[in-house]
């Protein structure tokens, strides 16, 4: 018998085409998404060896970062620099063959949100992109991680990426989520527990109860933030919950080869004794909703809490950058979480910007009205969700609400288009990343999952999303 592997081990395995006396690995790569961000360079250095892209049918490419998310924009980006890169990606596209969404098309969204869709991603499946969040896909049972520009080109180039083989931590959260708390409280706990470097070195397996409770959606929005907790990868077991997600999706296997797949897919789990190097227990039911209050993800706090007081941290370092963090954010240690007043709210991004977010900022909002001091923009993860929220006539209500309902991008989640915040403008937001100047200049940003985010916008401060009525 062979010694009992993680389900890390059983992908990374399955994948190795050469191993080196070092360690080091060539992967092969199942595979590989494309934004207009990170290829630019990629393709130019495939141009200039007169390469081409060894499976365009593995590869998919499509504009999120960039595009503006008015409805205007189908008459074209009038930002310059934007227009030149979503260009870029159209024209490398279609020099090298490679299958691309356009803004224009209904299937565009954020490349972590189209993935899935389109049953392109797949359990047991290597998955890279040129971008941190990659670790979305592990959700699926699948190994995904964010890779650079130059290894963006070699996987163009050959369908391999060099890799070293990381350590495996495990993640527990047991028992079951109170009402209220949500995938990203979770995850925001997991961060604020093992800190922003706590992952780093280790690929991360979530399991236990609460874990297998999520649906994908939820799966999708804890594995996102692995990379915010510093692992390279974060990944689920794939369960019926997973097939059930998967079947029928455009690209997924069908007939014969579906059976076959989910009988490979079935043994997609952690063995009975395998090691992990780092194991984390968290219980689900202690869990509150969850505030950052800082300039890092790791800076948590429950709603009920207070903003804490730096002078208490006993490392000088530590110490100093809490301290820089809360006057960047311009809050004073003590303030109630509560007390806290908002001026902008963004519900999107790969995190939280699939339709089940949407019903859950739905459910928040019907018949209530947008602080008139705050600005409340909704938007969908990708054209498919836009279509399925409207099939379901969740536009009416956000619209009804005051919320502003957009177009599909990755949007305020980092401003790198049209939407973001002026300086000291403070956004409830359900992104992931609040570092200094993410949703622009000076801007502050607190994440929370999208039910908080709705209380935020309609109370005009943050609410404990439990005394909702
Ligand atoms: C632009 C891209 C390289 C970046 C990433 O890698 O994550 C972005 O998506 C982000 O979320 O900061
Ligand atoms: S939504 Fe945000 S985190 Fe996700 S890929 Fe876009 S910029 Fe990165």
């Amino acid at each position: 018998m062979s010694a009992p592997r993680t389900l890390y081990d059983k992908i990374f395995d399955d994948h190795v085409v050469d191993r080196q006396d070092d360690g080091t690995c060539l992967l092969y790569i199942d595979r590989h998404l494309v934004h207009e961000v990170t290829s630019p360079q990629a393709f130019e250095g495939l141009r200039m060896a007169g390469r081409k892209v060894r499976h365009p049918e593995r590869t998919l490419a499509v504009v999120d970062h960039n595009v503006p998310t008015s409805p205007d924009r189908v008459n074209g980006i009038k930002n310059e620099e934007s227009r030149i890169q979503v260009e870029a990606l159209a024209r490398n596209a279609a020099d090298f063959g490679v299958e691309y969404y356009s803004e224009k098309d209904r299937r565009q969204g954020i490349v972590h949100i189209i993935g899935p869709e389109q049953g392109f991603t797949l359990p047991g499946m290597t998955i890279v992109c040129g971008d941190s969040h990659t670790s979305t896909h592990g959700a699926f049972g699948a190994l995904a991680h964010g890779i650079g520009t130059s290894e963006v080109e070699h996987v163009l180039a050959t369908q391999t990426l060099i890799q070293k083989k990381a350590k495996n931590m495990l993640v527990r959260v047991d028992g079951q989520l109170p009402d209220g708390v949500t995938a990203k409280d979770i995850i925001l706990a997991i961060i604020g527990e093992i800190g922003t470097a706590g992952g780093t070195g280790y690929v991360i397996e979530y399991a236990g109860e609460a874990i297998r409770s999520l649906s994908m959606e939820g799966r999708m929005t804890v594995c996102n933030m692995s990379i915010e907790g510093g692992a390279r990868a974060g990944l689920i077991a794939p369960d019926e919950i997973t097939f059930d997600y998967v079947k029928d999706k455009p690209r997924a296997p069908t007939g014969k080869a579906w059976d076959m797949a989910v009988d490979y897919w079935k043994t997609l789990k952690t063995d009975e004794g395998a090691h992990y190097d780092k194991v984390v227990v968290l219980d689900a039911a202690s869990l509150p909703p969850i505030v950052t209050w800082g300039s890092s993800p790791e800076d948590v706090v429950s709603v009920t809490g207070t903003v804490p007081d730096p002078e208490l941290i006993e490392d000088e370092n530590k110490r100093n950058s809490k301290k820089r963090a809360l006057e960047y954010m311009g809050l004073t240690a003590g303030t109630k979480i509560t007390d806290i007043e908002i001026d902008r709210v963004f519900i999107g991004s790969c995190t939280n910007g699939r339709i089940e977010d949407l019903r859950a900022v739905a459910a928040v909002a019907r018949g209530k009205k947008v602080n008139p001091r705050v600005n409340a923009m909704i938007v969908p993860g990708s054209g498919l969700v836009k279509a399925q929220a409207e099939a379901e006539g969740l536009d009416k209500i956000f619209i009804e609400a005051g919320f502003d309902w957009r177009e599909p991008g990755c949007s305020m989640c980092l401003a790198m288009n049209d939407d973001r915040l002026k300086p000291h403008e403070r956004c409830a937001s359900t992104s992931n990343r609040n570092f200094e100047g993410r949703q622009g200049f000076k801007g502050r940003t607190h994440l929370v999952s999208p039910a908080m985010a709705a209380a935020a916008a309609i109370a005009g401060h943050f609410v404990d999303i439990r005394d909702w009525q």
